[in-house]
């Protein structure tokens, strides 16, 4: 145990280490360390020294053999390492935020979520997660050389009207950037003012989309499902050269084990222990992740404030399911019939020979199930001229790949994340399976059925 040795973790990865002289006992088999900074923290408390940046590390093999870490992230994770480490703390923030704001819209009824031109809902959460993840970006890596492209924008906040609206949002924010050094961030030095919370919502731009590298924030993606306090999803991706190279996906009402949720309704309701105010918020959530070319994606529980939490968090390892004979697959779609085709996609599992019952979830939570190995696959057929959205989908996919599975439009292209905002020139639809056989049989049969369908 006196011995020092060093550690010295090369830059490029991914990357194993065998180390013989790690004691047996000290960690288990498969035990996941979380990001490397705690697993050098760990090791230097044995007495040995470390040099490790980023990422994950993961105890492959121990207890009598040589202790093996695996130090598993991507080819471009020298890149991107920071970026992750940022976006994931961001976003559990952001999560934190939305717990906060959907447990006083369920207790107050309060009128605090607004109706946008299209008739789709806003909320202060909507906004104020915009604030804070635009705030922490920027702070990050400097408002100079961060784009973000989100859903929001300050129209509704900045009108004369609305001035309650914009205090509930400061507060929000405020109340939110207070816990940032909890998560090894450096928070404002004074609280924010209304014109620096507008200021963050409105750096983040729709034109930043025709850029080469951009983040693609959905604020608080299934909006409908966040006020009846059902699912909903934070999510961020970073986008380059037209491809998400990163994703980070918050579900502040998704388990990490799912069967804390109660079936019923879908994902719909989670079961009465966990929406019970006493309960920890860390029982409740989730928060996912990838970045692109480990063939790795990750998940950790959300942190409790009320608990004297440290920085960082674990994570395990996700991946999709195994199965692939049609009989035992389940399939999700969108809770709203106006969203995707519920009758097609009952077609297509007929013909595919799909037999449970669809899983009907809001927001990207959708994605999280497949990625997770709770659900095989996902479809989403928009009516005709529906333009879908590149923050609706690019965390999502990104984890699902990474995770093994496989997304693309229902004529078997990936996603185009390089033409602004849209998912532009996007065939028919979108399927995401967790293995190429699935996948393969619903594209066959949506060219079967396309055209005698009325989409
Ligand atoms: N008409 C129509 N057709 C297709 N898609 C639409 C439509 N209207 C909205 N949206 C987008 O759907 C996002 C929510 O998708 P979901 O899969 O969660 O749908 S559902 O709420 O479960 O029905 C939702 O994201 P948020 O606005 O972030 O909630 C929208 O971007
Ligand atoms: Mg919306
Ligand atoms: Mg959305
Ligand atoms: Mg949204």
């Amino acid at each position: 145990m006196s011995t020092t040795t060093t550690l010295s973790f090369p830059t490029k990865l991914p990357h194993t280490l065998v180390h013989s002289k790690i004691p047996n006992n000290v960690f288990q088999k498969n035990q996941i360390l979380g990001n490397l900074s705690f697993c050098s923290k760990k090791i230097c408390q044995l007495g040995f020294t470390s040099q490790v940046s980023s990422s994950q590390a993961n105890i492959v093999s121990a207890m009598g053999e040589d202790c093996k870490l695996e130090v598993s992230s991507m080819n471009n994770s020298e890149g991107y390492s920071k970026e992750l480490e940022i976006a994931v703390r961001a976003v559990h923030m952001a999560c934190l935020l939305c717990q906060r704001v959907q447990e006083n819209l369920l207790s107050e009824s309060s009128q605090l979520v607004h109706s946008k031109d299209d008739n789709s809902p806003v909320t202060i959460a909507d906004w104020s997660v915009q604030a804070i993840v635009s705030w922490i970006l920027s702070e990050a890596f400097g408002s100079e050389n961060v784009c973000i492209v989100a859903e929001e924008d300050v129209e509704v906040l900045s009108t004369a009207g609305a001035v309650g609206l914009l205090d509930a949002v400061v507060r929000t924010v405020n109340e939110c950037l207070a816990y940032a050094p909890r998560f090894g961030l450096k928070g404002p030095s004074a609280d924010l003012n209304a014109k620096a919370v507008l200021e963050s919502i409105n750096r983040c731009s729709l034109a930043g989309a025709r850029g080469s590298k951009f983040w693609v924030l959905d604020p608080v993606d299934g909006t409908l499902g966040f006020v009846r306090g059902d699912q909903y999803a934070i999510a961020l991706a970073l986008i380059e050269d037209g491809e998400p190279v990163l994703g980070v996906l918050g579900c502040p009402n998704y388990p990490m084990k799912k069967e804390w949720l109660s079936y019923q309704n879908g994902y719909r309701r989670i079961l009465s222990r966990l929406t019970s105010r006493t309960s920890e918020s860390s029982d409740k959530g989730s928060v996912l992740y990838a970045m692109k070319g480990g063939g790795k994606a990750w998940m950790q529980p959300l942190l409790c404030v009320k608990n004297n939490f440290v920085w960082p968090n674990s994570a395990r390892e996700i991946r999709v399911s195994s199965i692939d004979n049609p009989a035992l697959a389940t399939f999700c779609e969108p809770v709203e019939k106006a969203n995707s085709s519920h009758s097609f996609t009952a077609g297509l599992a007929h013909s595919v020979g799909l037999r449970n019952q669809p899983l009907r979830v809001y927001s990207m939570v959708k994605y999280a199930a497949i990625a997770r190995g709770d659900a095989e696959i996902y479809m989403k057929f928009a009516r005709a001229g529906y333009k879908e959205k590149i923050w609706d989908h690019a965390a999502g996919v990104l984890i699902i790949e990474e995770a093994g599975g496989v997304v693309t439009d229902a004529g078997g292209s990936p996603l185009d994340f390089s033409k602004g905002e849209y998912l532009e020139g996007l065939d028919r639809g979108i399927i995401a399976c967790a293995g190429a056989n699935l996948h393969d049989k619903i594209i066959r049969a949506v060219d079967a059925s396309w055209n005698s369908s009325s989409l």
